[in-house]
């Protein structure tokens, strides 16, 4: 095959759409082996995420091995198994209803089984699980597997506050960067047209176009119609932003909810931004500040995530009932999970392991509202009580 002939060119509406940095070119190496690609995840992002990726895996069977394996966390629908439910009507109904899968992704309950012999892994879980199902992988997944975290969190723990992709890297030895964005699962489902953003290091032992992932691989994994992708190097940045934006839309929640109105929700993420760039500069100083601002997964997915998500949900619903975190998420969720809640504690606990909580008071409020029932009412107090610009 000749150089010319074995680059693919993707039509425009794939790899050239948008303001890109990574793709100038619109050529796209075939793979000497199409790579084989697994989601580890099948909930409301993780399934979302699997077709998106299954629907390009059969659109370029030169870079991508058609079949498209989905690890399930295993349960039982009205006496059926999940797996079988997907496999067989092509739908989670559970965690995505009334959305069709394409039949090339398969769900697969044995997680070692799902990542036999795969080229790149898609980790897309809710963050909690992620030490348990790495724990699980380790000796299954050869060093040459290349990963993308989707999800959204922070682990804290002996080496401080960590990101995920690097978590994934440490406790696995692969190379892993990430994907995050505005995207809200349902509306990228329905194939409504919306932004995201993919960060990813090269590693130092890439073997090379065609052998190994590259930007346009991985822009070519996720791009779609209706999911434009912009692929960079700031893998902190964008994984930051992700984790921290859960929180804010918490505090949003709870002024939605005591009826405040739009006034006070701007002003909880103007300050919420304001403490997630901090947060960058203070633990994480090779992320970038334009990409707060410029990506998608910077100040876009604060204002999705703020208007329309889960967390802010559940918040909202504490405002107006009374009841706490656990109890709003079980009702309003079914099984799909507010990461916040979880977020604002590890947060919480590496800021006060450095001696940092009042350099963060939105974040600190929130903690305390979701934990030691501080009254949501004193919100702009607490927050204007630690406010460092004061005397
Ligand atoms: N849903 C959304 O709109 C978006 C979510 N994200 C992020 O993606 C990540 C994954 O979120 P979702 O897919 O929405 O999950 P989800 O919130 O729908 O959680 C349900 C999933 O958790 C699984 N699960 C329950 N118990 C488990 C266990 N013990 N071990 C392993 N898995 C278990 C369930 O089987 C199900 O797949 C999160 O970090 C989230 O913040 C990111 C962008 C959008
Ligand atoms: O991350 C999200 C949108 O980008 C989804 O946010 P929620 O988890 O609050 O629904």
């Amino acid at each position: 095959m000749s150089a010319a002939a074995d680059r693919l060119n993707l039509t425009s509406g794939h790899l050239n759409a948008g303001r890109k940095r990574s793709s100038s070119s619109v050529s796209l190496r075939a793979a000497e082996k199409p790579f084989k690609v697994t989601v580890i995840g099948s909930g409301n992002w993780g399934t979302t995420i699997a077709k998106v990726v299954a629907e390009n895996c059969k659109g370029y069977p030169e870079v991508f091995a058609p079949e498209v394996q989905m690890w399930v966390f295993e349960e039982d629908i009205n006496g059926e198994k999940l797996t079988e439910i997907i496999n067989t009507r092509h739908q989670n109904v559970k965690y995505l209803p009334n959305i069709t899968l394409p039949d090339n992704l398969v769900a697969n309950p044995d997680l070692i089984d799902s990542v036999k012999d795969v080229d790149i892994i898609v980790f897309n879980i809710p963050h909690q699980f992620l030490p348990r199902i790495c724990n699980q992988l380790k000796g299954h997944v050869d060093r040459h597997v290349r990963a993308i975290s989707c999800l959204k969190g922070f682990e804290v723990g002996a080496n401080g506050v960590q990101l995920l992709s690097s978590y994934i890297t440490e406790e696995l030895g692969i190379q892993c960067g990430a994907l995050s964005g505005a995207n809200i699962a349902t509306e990228v489902a329905q194939e409504h047209w919306s932004e995201t953003t993919v960060a990813y290091h090269i590693p130092k032992d890439f073997r090379g176009e065609g052998k190994d992932v590259d930007h346009k691989v991985l822009k070519a994994l996720f791009h779609r119609p209706y999911f434009h992708v912009s692929v960079i190097e700031d893998v902190a940045g964008i994984s930051i932003c992700g984790a921290l934006k859960n929180v804010v839309a918490l505090g949003c929640g709870f002024v939605e909810g005591l009826g405040w109105g739009n006034n006070a929700s701007a002003a909880i993420q103007r300050v919420g931004l304001g403490e997630i760039i901090r947060f960058g500069q203070m633990f994480f100083p090779e992320s970038r500040e334009e990409t707060y601002y410029q990506e998608s997964a910077g100040v876009a997915d604060l204002i999705t995530t703020c208007a329309g998500g889960r967390n802010v949900k559940v918040a909202r619903l504490m405002a107006t009932s009374g009841k706490d975190a656990w109890e709003c998420e079980k009702e309003l969720l079914n099984g799909q999970s507010a990461q916040g809640l979880i977020t604002c504690k590890e947060v919480h606990e590496w800021l006060e392991t450095c001696g940092s909580v009042e350099d963060f008071p939105l974040f600190e409020a929130v903690y305390q509202i979701v934990y030691n029932n501080y009254p949501m009412k004193n919100l702009p107090d607490m927050i204007e009580e630690l406010d460092l610009h004061e005397d």
